[in-house]
């Protein structure tokens, strides 16, 4: 503050109204008198005193219009060239004031100095403050200058500052919106928890409503499982009773039971031979006209009669065959080991019957039998019986054994040996024991077998006609709710065929086949027979075959002979053969069999 006021008080110092104070001098009108050397003094003076006394350079100019006024007033009366005097005295008067003029401005250069001196000393002392202002003046730039950085920072901030209150009060709108939404929404939360509060009120209410029920509905629950329980029991009772009747049935139908099967004729029609009387299913007659001995006669007609447990003719589907073995198949899974086995010449029709064709209505026995155990075993499931099962199939040929199921490559197939456990468990060694637990899997394992044969009959022609073929499937089973367990075989084989040696002129490696066939299946009878006299030594070991059959024949077991027979006329002797034979084994009472339970 205190700067500007110095600038003020130096102002009119510097700019004197000088204009008017220069003027003055010339208006005189003087030229000649002042001359130059006053104009500069005069300017000086003018100039430097200007401000302090304007009444001076007025008194000057009026003093020497005075003199000018005299001389003027001489010389406007100009002398004549002989008033020498007068001229005289107009010089003396001339020089006077021009000397009292030069004593004026001796006086006035001696003041102008004095005042010059002391307007220089002024103006060292002005530029000597002149120069502390503009020090001042700098550091007051600098000040300034800080003070704009900082006013300039303090704006950038203010604008930072304005920015994020922008920001701010943008979130602050954002807020207050969301804040307005919540609100909305926690209006309607209230609102909904009301309106839940209220609709719980009533799910409550239902609710002891619902327990209320619940807890009969428990009650009524208990009394059913009590009653599903005596049910169950009842059940389980019925169960056993059932198998208990089951089995006395096939008992009394004889442990061992001979199915008769007539093939149908190539190329259709009734067989000449065989007589199926229409009236009785376990009747059949095989008649030949036979040249007398006697010779007078004529042809005499020679019929023998054969009866046993049922009799299928040429028409029987294999559905009517399979029916009959049903009830054996079950009692498989009820602890009896059962034994079904075809017997018969070549091309009479085992391997029909044992496991039928590619049609549905073709299958055999072995996958209706294996389809029936599955099935069954999925019932009782219910009852909580649990089932393994076990599959195996080998082959008998020559007095050897062979592993229908073996599926390794080249090299030299394992050998095989029966036998027999401390508990009379008979096994084979080394053969594929395979677990099965569908129907599927069995009839892969068929495959196989199948499979396996007809590689077989590549090396050896026909083979399978002069092998016997045994499936075996195990089964176990479990009650483990009432301790309750049950072990079991089915056993299902398709013989060799049964035609005798002399009449098929067998030599060499074939008659040896034959021989070991024969000898197998008459020692197959022989088994049979010594079962039914209850002999002390059944020559079970005497064949493989037998050997291998040892469980499923005798006391504990349930047999089933099919005896097939070929309707040509041609094949009657062997028919009258088989058919003898079956009729031998039909005799055979085997003692009662039991179920292997536990
Ligand atoms: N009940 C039947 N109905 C229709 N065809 C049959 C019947 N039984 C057998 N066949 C047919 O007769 C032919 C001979 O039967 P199969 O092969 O079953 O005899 P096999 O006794 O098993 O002979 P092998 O001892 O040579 O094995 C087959 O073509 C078979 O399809």
């Amino acid at each position: 503050p205190a700067r500007p006021k110095a600038a003020l008080s130096t102002a009119p110092v510097r700019r004197p109204p000088a204009a008017s104070v220069s003027r003055a001098p010339r208006a005189t009108g003087a030229a000649t008198v002042a001359a130059a050397p006053s104009r500069g003094v005069l300017r000086k003076t003018v100039a430097s005193v200007a401000p302090r006394g304007g009444a001076r350079p007025a008194a000057a100019a009026s003093s020497s219009n005075k003199a000018g006024g005299a001389v003027a007033a001489a010389a406007g009366g100009r002398r004549p060239g002989w008033d020498m005097r007068g001229k005289v005295s107009d010089m003396q008067a001339k020089l006077q004031s021009l000397q009292s003029r030069d004593r004026t401005a001796k006086e006035e250069t001696l003041e102008l100095r004095g005042a010059a001196a002391s307007a220089q000393q002024r103006a060292a002392q002005l530029g000597e403050e002149l120069e502390g202002q503009r020090g001042q003046l700098s550091a007051y730039r600098g000040e300034l200058a800080e003070v704009r950085g900082e006013l300039e920072r303090e704006a950038s901030e203010r604008r930072g500052l304005q920015r994020e209150l922008g920001g701010l009060q943008e979130a602050h709108k954002v807020v207050l919106t969301l804040r307005d939404s919540q609100e909305l929404e926690l209006q309607a939360g209230r609102a909904k928890l009301l309106a839940q509060g209220s609709s719980l009120e009533l799910l409550q209410a239902s609710l002891q409503q619902l327990q209320a029920s619940l807890q009969q509905r428990e009650q009524e629950v208990r009394l059913l499982q009590d009653t599903v329980g005596q049910q169950k029991d009842a059940l389980h009772a019925g169960e056993m009773e059932r198998r208990q009747l089951h089995n006395t049935l096939q008992e009394l139908k004889g442990n061992i039971r001979v199915f008769c099967r007539v093939r149908p004729l190539v190329g259709g029609g009734p067989s000449p031979h065989i007589l199926l009387p229409p009236d009785d299913h376990k009747a059949l007659v095989l008649a030949r006209s036979e040249e007398s001995h006697v010779g007078r006669t004529g042809d005499t007609q020679k019929t023998y009669n054969f009866s046993f447990d049922r009799v299928f003719g040429p028409s029987a589907s294999q559905q009517e065959v399979f029916e009959e073995i049903s009830l054996l198949v079950q009692s498989a899974l009820d602890g009896y080991n059962v034994c079904c086995f075809a017997y018969g010449q070549t091309g009479s029709g085992k391997t029909f019957t044992m496991e039928g064709g590619d049609s549905d209505a073709a299958v055999g026995v072995i996958p209706r039998a294996v389809q029936q155990v599955f099935l069954a075993a999925h019932k009782l499931g219910a009852q909580g019986w649990e089932f393994s099962f076990t599959a195996s199939f080998v082959e008998v040929y020559n007095e050897s054994l062979r592993d229908l199921l073996y599926t390794g490559k080249g090299g030299k197939r394992p050998e095989h040996e029966i036998r027999k456990s401390a508990a009379n468990e008979i096994s084979v060694t080394n053969l594929t024991y395979q677990k099965v637990a569908t129907e599927g899997q069995v009839q892969n394992l068929i495959a196989i077998a199948n499979q396996n044969r007809s590689t077989a009959q590549t090396t050896l022609n026909d083979r399978s006609s002069r092998s016997h073929s045994v499936f075996q499937l195990d089964i176990q089973g479990e009650n483990a709710g009432r301790d309750v367990r049950c072990k079991s075989t089915l056993c299902l084989v398709d013989l060799a065929g049964s035609e005798r040696v002399l009449k098929s002129q067998a030599q060499g490696e074939r008659f040896k086949e034959m021989t070991a066939i024969n000898g197998s299946l008459s020692n197959l009878g022989l088994v049979i027979t010594a079962l039914a006299n209850k002999e002390s030594h059944i020559p079970y070991r005497n064949s493989k075959l037998t050997y291998l059959l040892q469980s499923c024949l005798g006391g504990n077991s349930k047999t089933l002979m099919f005896v097939n027979i070929a309707p040509e006329p041609d094949s009657f002797g062997e028919s009258l053969n088989s058919l003898r034979f079956a009729s031998k084994v039909n005799d055979c009472f085997v003692g009662t069999a039991s179920a292997n339970k536990k």
